[in-house]
């Protein structure tokens, strides 16, 4: 099944709530929430006060993407908070399996994301743990960046990790992604879509119905 997770750093904050309930009514399945610290990544976005509080307006599932350093330290709040998917970056931890089991005693949804430099192979021990794989499609920190065009290749070949294996694992992708590029990264293996300024920039309705007419266009 192909998803398509708006990523809220690209909304206006001062009508997040409208803009979140505008994007799950045009057919968008999650919500992607994107967590940055200031140390991990350069930028600080927002915690959990702000998720709590939008969790009050909406069902929508939360993917919380984790931009923190030790992102062990706050599984608890973010699952307290809201969260129903947290994935935290395996460059950003000493132990990613302790993490993920953390996620799931909590009975939580478990992703782990990498940067385009960290090769797929790294995630190989965790895989089979994972729900969810995110491989960044932009260096993670800033939202409007430039689709880098070696993730293709990354998420080709994480697609065929996930089926040699018989899993399920979802792949997610984020960064730089749009209705026009869309399709290259499907074709490639990718399952579950983020966008930040291809959804809040303009008229969102139109912007994910657009976009998730680009899946059934490649579905067909
Ligand atoms: O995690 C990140 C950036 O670090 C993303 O989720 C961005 O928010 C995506 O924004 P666009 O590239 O789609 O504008
Ligand atoms: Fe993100």
């Amino acid at each position: 099944m192909l998803i398509l997770s708006p990523s809220i750093l690209a909304a206006d904050f001062s009508v997040l709530g409208k803009q979140i309930k505008e994007v799950q009514e045009a057919g968008a399945q999650y919500l992607h929430v994107d967590v940055m610290d200031g140390s991990f990544v350069p930028s600080i976005s927002f915690g959990m006060p702000l998720i709590s509080s939008i969790r009050g307006t909406s069902d929508i599932i939360f993917d919380v993407h984790l931009m923190i350093a030790s992102p062990e330290r706050y599984i608890e709040e973010f699952a307290k908070c809201g969260a129903d998917i947290i994935t935290f970056h395996l460059e950003a931890v000493r132990d990613p399996g302790v993490v993920i089991d953390k996620i799931h005693a909590l009975g939580k949804k478990a992703g782990i994301s990498i940067k385009p430099a960290t090769p797929i192979e790294a995630v190989l021990p965790y895989l089979g743990e994972l729900d969810m794989l995110l491989v960044m499609t932009v260096e993670p920190g800033f939202g409007g960046q430039a689709y880098i065009p070696e993730s293709t290749e990354r998420i080709r070949q994480a697609r065929k990790f996930v089926e040699e294996r018989g899993l399920s694992t979802d792949i997610q992708v984020d960064g730089g992604i749009t209705a026009d590029n869309v399709h290259v990264v499907l074709e490639a293996g990718a399952n579950v879509i983020v966008a930040g300024s291809a959804i809040f920039r303009g008229d969102i309705g139109q912007n994910v119905k657009d976009m998730l007419k680009s899946f059934e266009a490649f579905q067909k």
